[in-house]
C-alpha cells in the first residue's frame, strides 16, 4: 500500500518537510503525491521545485480528491483546525504542524472528530522522532541518572518580528511556537501531569508573547524549569539531572544530534546530509515523523504511542494555563468550537 502525501501549503515548513521526505534515503512505500495552495501558482511553482505531480487549485479540491491518503498541514497556526478538519471530513488522515490547534477546546474537538472518522491524527512534534530522544529515552529509563529530579530547558530564537509570530490574528504566541518544544521535553521526561504550573512572561504591543519563563512542579517534589524567547538567541539546550547523574541534550534541542552523557561521552546522532536548502535547523530530521506516520497508517492506528492524542491534549491544556498566567487571549478562546 503505497502512502500518498498531500502538501497543505506552500510555505516555508512545508519546503522543508518537502525537502527532508525527498532527501531520506529509504522512505519505503510513501509518495509525495500532491500540493495545494491557496493560490495555484504558488502550489505549481512548489510543485515545479519539489517535482510534485499533481497540483491542486485550492485545499479543499485536494481534500475531496481520491489522490492523497494523508495531508501534512503546513498552515498558519489559527488554520490547523480548520484544515485538519477539513481532511479528515474528506476521508484523509493528517499530519498537521504544531501546534495542532490554538487552544484545548478545538484540540479536543478535532482528536474527536478524527476518532469518530477511524482516521489517523498527529501533532507534528517531531521531536519525539529523533534518534536522539529514542538514545535519552533510553539512558533515563536504564536508572544511569538515578531518580530524575529536575529538568531545565531553553529555547530561544530571534523570530518576534516574523509576523506568524508577533501578530495575534496570524496565531503569534512564543509558547504556541517555540515553548511547545520545551513543554514537550518536559512531559517526554517525566510523563505525568504536571501538579502545578507557574508562569510569567513580556508580551508586545499586540497582546502576544514574546518570552515565558515556566516552572512545572510534578509529584515528588520534582521540577522543570523553561525558559522561551523570541527575542533573543539562547543556548538551546535541555539538561536532565537524576540523583546520579545528569544528561545533556545539546543544541539545538528540539532536534538534537548531541547527547552529553554523565560519564563525559559525547554521542552524535547524524542527519542525513544533502544538499537541500532548508529554512529552519536541523529540517532533515522532519523525515522520521513521516516515516511513523506510514507505519501507523498500514497497522491501522489512529496515533502514535510516541505523540499521542492525550499528550497532544496534555501540552494544549499547559500552553493555556502558561498564556492565561503570562496574559495572552485570543479570540478563538472565547468561541465555541
Ligand atoms: N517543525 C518545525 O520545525 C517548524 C514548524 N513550523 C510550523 O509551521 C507552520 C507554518 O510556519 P511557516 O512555514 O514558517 O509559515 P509561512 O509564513 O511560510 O506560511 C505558511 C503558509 O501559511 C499561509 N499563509 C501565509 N500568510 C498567511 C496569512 N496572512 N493568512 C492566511 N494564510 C497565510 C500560506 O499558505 P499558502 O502557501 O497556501 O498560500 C503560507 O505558505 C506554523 O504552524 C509553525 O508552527 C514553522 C517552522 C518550523
Ligand atoms: O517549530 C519551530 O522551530 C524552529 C523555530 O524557528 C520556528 O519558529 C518554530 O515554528
Amino acid at each position: 500500500m503505497t502512502i500518498r502525501w498531500g502538501i497543505v501549503t506552500s510555505g516555508k515548513i512545508s519546503h522543508d518537510f518537502v525537502n527532508a521526505f525527498n532527501s531520506f534515503p529509504d522512505v519505503g512505500d510513501q509518495v509525495i503525491a500532491a500540493v495545494a495552495a491557496r493560490d495555484k501558482s504558488r502550489a505549481e511553482e512548489f510543485a515545479k521545485t519539489h517535482k510534485i505531480a499533481k497540483v491542486f487549485a485550492s485545499y479543499d479540491e485536494m481534500a475531496m480528491s481520491s489522490d492523497i491518503d494523508v495531508a501534512y498541514i503546513g498552515a498558519l497556526n489559527p488554520d490547523h483546525f480548520k484544515l485538519s478538519k477539513l481532511f479528515l471530513e474528506c476521508g484523509k488522515h493528517v499530519l498537521c504542524e504544531k501546534p495542532l490547534c490554538m487552544n484545548y477546546k478545538e484540540t479536543e474537538s478535532l482528536l474527536s472528530i478524527a476518532k469518530s472518522k477511524n482516521l489517523f491524527i498527529m501533532e507534528a512534534v517531531w521531536s519525539r522522532f529523533a534518534p536522539s530522544y529514542m538514545a535519552l529515552e533510553k539512558e533515563i529509563q536504564s536508572g544511569k541518572l538515578g531518580d530524575v529530579q529536575f529538568v531545565e530547558v531553553n529555547f530561544g530564537v530571534p523570530i518576534a518580528n516574523v509576523d506568524r509570530l508577533r501578530k495575534k490574528d496570524l496565531g503569534g504566541s512564543a509558547v504556541l511556537d517555540i515553548g511547545i518544544y520545551t513543554l514537550q521535553f518536559a512531559q517526554f521526561v517525566f510523563r505525568e501531569e504536571p501538579v502545578k504550573v507557574t508562569a510569567f512572561g513580556e508580551i508586545n504591543n499586540d497582546g502576544v508573547d514574546v518570552v515565558d519563563t515556566i516552572i512545572l512542579e510534578y509529584s515528588g517534589n520534582r521540577r522543570a524549569v523553561l525558559n522561551v524567547n523570541a527575542k533573543i538567541r539562547l543556548w538551546n539546550k535541555a539538561t536532565v539531572y537524576g540523583t546520579k547523574g545528569r544528561v545533556t541534550v545539546e543544541d539545538p534541542f528540539h532536534f538534537p544530534d548531541t547527547l552529553i552523557h554523565n560519564d563525559g561521552n559525547v554521542e552524535k546522532f547524524s542527519l542525513h546530509t544533502s544538499n537541500q536548502k532548508y529554512n529552519f535547523g536541523n529540517s532533515a530530521g522532519l523525515v522520521y515523523q513521516a516515516l511513523e506516520v506510514a507505519r501507523c497508517i498500514k497497522q491501522g492506528l489512529n496515533e502514535s504511542p510516541r505523540m499521542s492524542h492525550k499528550e497532544s491534549l496534555l501540552l494544549a491544556k499547559l500552553r493555556d494555563m502558561v498564556r492565561k498566567q503570562v496574559g495572552v487571549h485570543f479570540e478563538v478562546d472565547d468561541k465555541e468550537v
